[in-house]
């Protein structure tokens, strides 16, 4: 009896300091850890979780990135999942990102993204031999020699047939850029163009982007990183799970058809200068070997980055060049003094059409493709001027909060601001002299867009073509008169995003643009025809 009765204390006492402790460590769970960069209050066990519910982190009227850079500085953290560490300054992502790169190109390790995404998309692949191996591929396909060669004479033809499309039907413009944007990276990736929209060719691949849009936009599934607990839920029950199955089965599934329809063409002996033509001839090795759906989805997931970045970035222009002729005026000046009537212009103009360069970093400024970045991830903790970034904590460039914090007048579309920045984008990223950076639509470090390159000639291409050929107005309304206004801050809420519908209107510049239109297209149907 004395025995049990000296024993039971020790045993409440045990209990009771578990419990205690239990709850400490409860309540700690959320609280920001020392030594991390500051941030906004955290709540116990949500951390900062309940602030990324909204999904408005980076747009006004909110702007929450934005204000908290303000608050905290110019790297501060959140406390979601393994820490979230927000790189808010040009000096800071050139610090961290570009200097650091070899720490911070992995990628977060997300269930969401890796269901969806698995490790057969180059832009969620962790940065291992086979992420470099595709890389180096694509750097070498997408070289600028070959853009500017043989690929760049289809890549206008492309948009030749773009600026056809919107005089035959001009309120589907829209439609237009989508086709003519999926139809080359096609032609460059596949051998094969969408010579409609409904085409396999274009509408394989927005189908493919829709479903990767809904499986892992910001705000669309459960923190099951930083509350383990939501990965009891069983999957047929949790919705979230389900669209990241689907955003790697719709992709897949498409990318699948397209490396079979390239088998068959081929067995037909029509084979051609692609990049699935050559992967498959094996004149094109890549470093570490392709195994079931991974060839399929290497190809579709760079031609998933091409098509609809382009076609977005290119609406964002056309709603701001109908908002503001003042801007149209200059680039014609310039268009106009260099080309005439007679000729359209051609990239080798580039440098004596400065504006348009203009035109297209600001386009990327005010309305960036990716608004809050795709995520990196930090394989090895370090410090930065006194503040620890902890293994494997979450990175996050947020493009637009930046671009609406690092420059002066940041909310005006102003493409002046750019008279200094003469080259592509390439020519600024990464370089030592980061406060002279054009923007970060792109990305930094290692993990920076892989098709920049192209991206730049696409959409520099398209802009000189339209603004050569066409006035961007403000449609009207046919009963009242009255031109139909445009919201500038009407974008979507995903993760690539672009404007939501809106309409202008194209009118040619002259009868004689319009001749030079037809006969340009006439010229290069020969070329396009033999990609169909
Ligand atoms: C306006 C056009 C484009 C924009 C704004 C854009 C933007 C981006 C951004 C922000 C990233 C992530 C960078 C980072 O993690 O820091 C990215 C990655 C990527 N982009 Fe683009 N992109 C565009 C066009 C293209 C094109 C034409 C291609 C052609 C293949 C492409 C292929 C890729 C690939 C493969 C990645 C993944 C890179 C990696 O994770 O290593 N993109 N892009």
């Amino acid at each position: 009896m004395n025995i049990i009765a000296s024993q039971f204390p020790y045993s409440w006492a045990f209990s009771a300091l578990s419990v205690i402790y239990a709850i400490f460590k409860l309540v700690r769970f959320g609280c920001r850890e020392k030594h991390l960069p500051p941030g906004p209050p955290t709540y116990p066990i949500v951390g900062n979780a309940h602030l990324v519910v909204d999904k408005n982190l980076y747009k006004k009227p909110v702007h929450p990135f934005k204000d908290w850079s303000e608050q905290y500085g110019e790297v501060y953290s959140l406390k979601i999942g393994r820490g979230t560490m927000i790189v808010h300054s040009r000096r800071a992502v050139y610090d961290l990102i570009d200097k650091r790169s070899a720490l911070y190109s992995a990628r977060p390790d997300d269930e969401q993204f890796r269901t969806a995404l698995k490790n057969e998309n180059i832009a969620n692949m962790d940065a291992d031999p086979g992420w470099r191996a595709q890389r180096k591929m694509t750097a070498r396909f997408l070289a600028p020699s070959k853009l500017d060669g043989d690929l760049g004479k289809i890549s206008e033809a492309e948009v030749t047939t773009l600026m056809h499309d919107l005089l035959v039907c001009p309120e589907d413009f829209s439609k237009h850029i989508d086709r003519s944007t999926a139809s080359f990276s096609a032609i460059a990736l596949f051998g094969q163009r969408a010579k409609s929209h409904d085409d396999f060719w274009a509408k394989g691949v927005y189908k493919a982007m829709e479903a990767l849009n809904r499986a892992i936009s910001p705000g669309t599934y459960f923190p099951s990183e930083q509350f383990p607990i939501f990965k009891l839920i069983p999957k047929r029950w949790n919705p979230a799970h389900l669209r990241a199955e689907e955003g790697f089965s719709i992709p897949t599934k498409i990318w699948t058809e397209a490396r079979e329809r390239i088998e068959s063409r081929r067995n037909q002996g029509d084979k051609r200068e692609s990049l699935m033509d050559q992967l498959l001839d094996g004149r094109t090795k890549l470093d570490v070997p392709f195994h079931g759906t991974k060839l399929a989805n290497f190809v579709g997931a760079l031609m998933q980055g091409a098509a609809e970045t382009g076609a977005l970035a290119m609406r964002t222009n056309i709603m701001f060049l109908a908002t503001h002729p003042w801007v149209q005026d200059k680039a014609q000046i310039q268009l106009d003094a260099l080309c005439g009537v007679d000729r359209v212009p051609t990239f080798a103009d580039f440098k004596d059409l400065p504006y348009i360069n203009c035109i297209m970093k600001e386009g990327l400024r005010i309305r960036p493709v990716v608004p809050t970045g795709i995520p990196h991830r930090c394989s090895q903790g370090n410090w930065y001027e006194g503040m620890l970034i902890p293994k494997d904590a979450t990175i996050i460039i947020p493009h637009w909060a930046l671009s609406h914090s690092q420059y002066d007048d940041p909310d005006t579309y102003n493409p002046d601001r750019y008279l200094n920045h003469p080259g592509l984008a390439t020519d600024y990223a990464g370089c030592s002299d980061y406060q002279n950076r054009d923007h970060y639509a792109y990305g930094a470090g290692r993990r920076i867009c892989a098709g920049i390159q192209l991206a730049e000639r696409i959409q520099w291409r398209m802009l000189a073509r339209l603004l050569w050929a066409f006035r961007i107005e403000h449609a009207v309304d046919e009963k009242t008169g009255e031109k139909i206004e445009i919201d500038p801050e009407a974008f979507e809420d995903k993760l690539i995003a672009g404007p939501m519908p809106f309409q202008v209107q194209f009118t040619p510049r002259s009868q004689r643009h319009v001749e030079v239109i037809k006969s340009e297209l006439e010229d290069v149907s020969e070329l396009l025809r033999k990609w169909e």
